[in-house]
């Protein structure tokens, strides 16, 4: 069932040419999608010496707006306002301290946006920009109210171009990286296809700078990238993720519905076409409704529930409220309408939702049938509809 490839990494190997495969489902869909989020890493869109690389961003431009005048709306990703912003200031390399990347970034920003919309504008295409913090989608008001935002970019024919609000965002509201920002945008916009451009042509089973590696061409479950080795920091020292925040952020898509390819910058011409580059992940459950995606990945989580053996059973099982009964012990300073973590007894997290109770309310009630509390208390502590598994899938945060 799980075709993975094995070509190698180019120049280590001569193969004889093969016949093409039949294209994957998940290439399919990318290639017919009305809708899209395209991500770009800074390695892309900079030169060494740390400045813009008005050439590559034009060159990925024009694709876009290709793909955009054959009917199909895109919400461009785009890091690179940190490196944007060195060379300007005369920094010789990535700051490593919050405030001077922030002052880079408020540099770097501008620089982008300039260029972007020069850009487009030679393809008559305007652009709209989109600032986000990790709030933005951790508060279900500001979720829904950026929603809005795209919704109407999209339809007045922009195209949004995002990016962390670096300048503003403090360490712990950071996403941090891109990537989980670009799969958190895929499915707040509705995307049908998540794109992640990179100075690597595929995810390996390997780091391919460290020496011989395999090419990954599909990915359809958890069993395919078993074993990868995936590296946290780029070549270029521009980039913050590294591979491992792509492929965490690519899961996380493929979780809600959302296929995914991985690909070359270089190769984004073939990449927004039916062509069998890059790496390509399939769906890898069915599309969640944006309620249950905000409560499953981006709402911010105040606290654990423990909970017993039935309960787990009759919660992921057979799809049930959670009772008090359940409840074991809990962790945690929340309030009623907070998201927590539901825990099984050998501490994994198995499912997130809404609480409805105080955490100062609760250890008086937990373990105690119904019949045993007074009656305001007798309701479910989390709502069978405000209640989402979590699969292996899933992706960590
Ligand atoms: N298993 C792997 N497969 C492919 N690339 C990998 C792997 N592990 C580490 N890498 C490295 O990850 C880098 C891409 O990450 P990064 O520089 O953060 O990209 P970007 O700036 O596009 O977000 C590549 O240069 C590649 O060398
Ligand atoms: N928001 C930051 C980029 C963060 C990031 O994820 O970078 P990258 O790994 O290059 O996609 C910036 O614009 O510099």
């Amino acid at each position: 069932m799980h075709a993975r490839g094995h070509d190698r990494t180019p120049g280590r190997v001569t193969e004889a040419p093969q016949p093409a495969p039949p294209m994957s489902e998940a290439r399919r869909a990318v290639a017919a999608a009305r809708r899209i989020v395209v991500k770009v890493g800074s390695s892309s869109l900079t030169t060494a010496a740390g400045g813009l690389d008005q050439a590559r961003l034009d060159a990925l431009v024009d694709v876009i707006a290709e793909r955009c005048a054959r009917d199909t709306q895109l919400v461009l990703v785009s890091s690179g306002a940190i490196a944007a912003g060195l060379a300007p200031l005369g920094l010789g390399r990535r700051p490593r301290d919050l405030a001077t990347q922030q002052a880079a970034a408020s540099v770097g920003q501008l620089a982008l946006a300039h260029a972007y919309a020069a850009s487009f504008a030679r393809h008559a295409r305007t652009v709209g920009q989109v600032l986000l913090t990790a709030d933005d989608v951790v508060r279900r008001a500001h979720y829904r109210n950026a929603q809005r935002t795209f919704s109407r970019l999209l339809a007045l024919g922009t195209v949004p171009v995002v990016n962390e609000n670096d300048t503003v965002a403090t360490e712990e509201i950071r996403f941090g990286d891109n990537d989980r920002l670009a799969a958190l945008v895929a499915h707040l916009v509705g995307a049908e296809a998540l794109i992640l451009l990179s100075d690597v042509d595929a995810l390996y089973d390997g780091d391919p700078r460290r020496g011989d590696a395999t090419r990954i061409t599909e990915v359809n479950g958890e069993s395919d990238v078993d074993g990868v080795r995936a590296g946290v920091a780029g070549a270029s020292g521009l980039g913050t993720g590294g591979m491992a925040s792509k492929l965490a952020a690519a899961r996380l898509a493929a979780s809600a519905g959302i296929p995914v390819l991985l690909a070359a910058a270089s190769d984004a011409a073939r990449a927004l076409g039916p062509a069998d580059v890059g790496t390509a992940f399939a769906v890898a459950g069915p599309r969640l409704s944006a309620r249950r995606f905000w409560l499953g990945h981006a709402a911010d989580v105040t606290g654990r529930l423990h909970l017993d053996d039935g309960a787990v059973a009759a919660v992921i099982g057979r799809r049930r409220s959670l009772l008090a009964a359940g409840i074991t012990t809990v962790e945690g300073a929340f309030d009623a309408g907070d998201v927590v973590d539901l825990v099984d007894a050998r501490g994994h997290v198995v499912a997130r939702g809404v609480v409805a109770f105080d955490a100062t309310e609760l250890p008086a009630l937990i373990g105690r049938s119904s019949h045993e509390l007074a009656p305001e208390q007798r309701r479910e502590v989390v709502h069978a509809d405000d209640l989402v598994p979590l699969r292996r899938w899933h992706a960590s945060r």
